[in-house]
């Protein structure tokens, strides 16, 4: 049996993605948080496992480098990945919404929006016959439209602290988050009993 390669994304979402993987049986020894290595293996369950970045699971899978990942669903539709979506795994629960300091969105004819997510940011406006300006960021996004750099925000919120101590308020809440399972489209074809166990044991894992 070939090993199935494994993209998990680093940062919030991992400890409990590998706690899930704990739970069905697939095990990666020398695994800890606070390691710098990026390359494990669960040498029974024929598993390897890659580390990266949350942003570039899904393209790790669609390229094939990785034949299967566990990311979150905001990269996912921001990366527009030509991916199978398998499975959601529950972990990462938040949401994507557009929020400022009004209560409601001003009539301008085009607003500026800032956000680590301008594909989302786009595709939510252009439903709404909105025209939009994007200013990408790649973090503490609930400042612009503190300082002038944008009329509102496309963001993710949790427990709503940063916009909250931000004096910021959601105005509009456009979908719902959370850790997804995804596939490479080719090797669903060339492993796919392997991957269709894996799915499997996740599923029960789940329940
Ligand atoms: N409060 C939250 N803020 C951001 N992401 C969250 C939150 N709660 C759950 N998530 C999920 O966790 C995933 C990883 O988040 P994390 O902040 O670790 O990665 P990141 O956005 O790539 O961070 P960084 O750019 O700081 O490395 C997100 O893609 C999202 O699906
Ligand atoms: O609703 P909350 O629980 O407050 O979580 C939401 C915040 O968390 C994320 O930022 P992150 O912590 O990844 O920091 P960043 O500003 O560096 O992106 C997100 O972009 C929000 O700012």
């Amino acid at each position: 049996m070939s090993y199935i390669t494994l993209a998990l994304a680093k940062g919030r979402t991992a400890k409990s993605s590998i706690s899930l993987l704990k739970n069905i049986d697939i095990h990666f020894p020398g695994f800890h948080e606070e390691s710098r290595k990026l390359v494990f293996y669960d040498k029974e369950e024929k598993i390897k496992l890659v580390f990266v970045k949350a942003v570039d699971v899904p393209t790790y899978v669609e390229k094939g480098a990785a034949d299967i990942g566990i990311v979150g669903k905001d990269n996912i539709l921001e990366s527009q990945a030509d991916v199978y979506e398998m499975l959601d795994l529950k972990l990462g629960k938040c949401k994507f919404v557009v929020a400022g300091k009004s209560q409601q969105l001003e009539e301008k004819q085009k607003l500026t929006i800032a956000s680590k997510y301008p594909v989302i940011a786009i595709k939510h406006f252009q439903k709404k016959g909105q025209s939009i300006e994007t200013v990408k960021l790649n973090g503490s996004v609930e400042l612009a439209p503190l300082i002038g750099l944008a009329d509102y925000i496309v963001d993710i919120v949790e427990t709503g602290n940063t916009i909250n101590e931000n004096g910021l308020t959601i105005i509009e809440e456009i979908e719902d988050i959370s850790t997804r399972l995804i596939v490479n489209k080719a090797s669903f074809a060339t492993k796919s009993e392997n991957i269709r166990q894996f799915i499997n044991s996740l599923k029960s894992g789940l329940e």
